[in-house]
């Protein structure tokens, strides 16, 4: 899977690993396919509801396409990721507090030129900083949509991926190449569906994805894990429009109750 990421980054995998076993942070990379399925709001609510439970969490958004969490946030960041890894600014600088209590964010910028970078530095390097801290309970990184070098290298430092898709055949394109790859040296992937009107249709596709990976052969050891789905919902269209959190300002909605059940799979299931 990541045969052509650098020795440089393989080296971070290994160091992560062994970080994240002396650490108390655990770590969540939240990824999607195709983009525009909803995977910054998910990241967004899934910290606000992981704080509301007594959590500390760090946001890393790594999405160089559309650095959405600021947005979503309502900040705008003195600094982002890309000063860290370039060495301008220290990882408390680069470490916002948002308006939420116990959420830090590490902003990310739209339209980086990853390539023009790639081979002086390993952009991933800044979630073992903020493991090392020993600080937070949870670090989220949000990845850009798609499977280019600059998402991989994050994936490849998570043992615990979750990724958000709809069910529109695209994204289930999308997705399955991404279960193809993970497939290759990771353990498992969750899976959660947006914009589903019921549990029993992510299940459903669930099950038609996990039989395609056996007709297909990919490694038996992989599992797949579908852990809830989230409705379409107005208030969510109209929360991100005022750039703020439905699961704060609706804490009763049915979509917040759906993204509750899946943080509470989530954490049965985080390594
Ligand atoms: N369940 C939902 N119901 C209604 N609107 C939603 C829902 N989920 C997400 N949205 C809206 O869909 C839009 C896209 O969501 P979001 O920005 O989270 O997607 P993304 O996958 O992060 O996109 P990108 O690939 O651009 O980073 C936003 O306007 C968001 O408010």
């Amino acid at each position: 899977m990541f045969n052509s990421i650098s020795n440089q980054a393989s080296r971070l995998i290994n160091l992560t690993k062994n970080r994240q076993r002396e650490s108390k942070t655990k770590l969540l990379t939240i990824t999607s396919g195709k983009g525009g399925v909803g995977k910054s709001t998910f990241t967004g609510n899934i910290a606000y509801l992981l704080s509301s439970r007594g959590f500390k969490v760090a946001i890393v958004d790594a999405d160089i396409g559309l650095a959405n969490m600021q947005v979503l946030f309502d900040m705008k960041p003195r600094y982002t990721l890309f000063d860290y890894i370039e060495g301008k600014v220290t990882i408390d600088e680069v470490l916002l507090q948002t308006a939420y209590k116990n959420i830090s964010l590490v902003a990310g910028k739209s339209g980086y030129q990853y390539s023009n970078h790639s081979n002086s530095f390993v952009f991933a390097r800044i979630v073992e900083d903020i493991i090392s801290l020993n600080e937070f309970d949870v670090v989220l990184v949000d990845t850009g949509a798609g499977l280019n070098e600059y998402v991989k290298e994050f994936l490849a430092i998570s043992d615990n991926i979750l990724a958000v898709t709809t069910t529109d055949p695209s994204a289930l394109t999308d997705l399955y190449a991404l279960i193809k790859m993970l497939s290759k040296d990771k353990e498992q992937l969750m899976l959660c569906f947006n914009h589903t009107k019921n549990h029993q249709i992510g299940n459903t596709i669930s099950n038609s994805l996990i039989n395609l990976a056996k007709k297909n052969r990919l490694n038996d050891n992989f599992m797949v894990k579908y852990i809830g789905n989230v409705s379409t919902s107005a208030n969510i269209s109209t929360t991100g429009r005022l750039r703020k959190l439905f699961s704060f300002e609706f804490k009763n909605d049915d979509s917040t109750k759906e993204l509750q059940a899946i943080i509470d799979t989530l954490l049965k299931n985080i390594k």
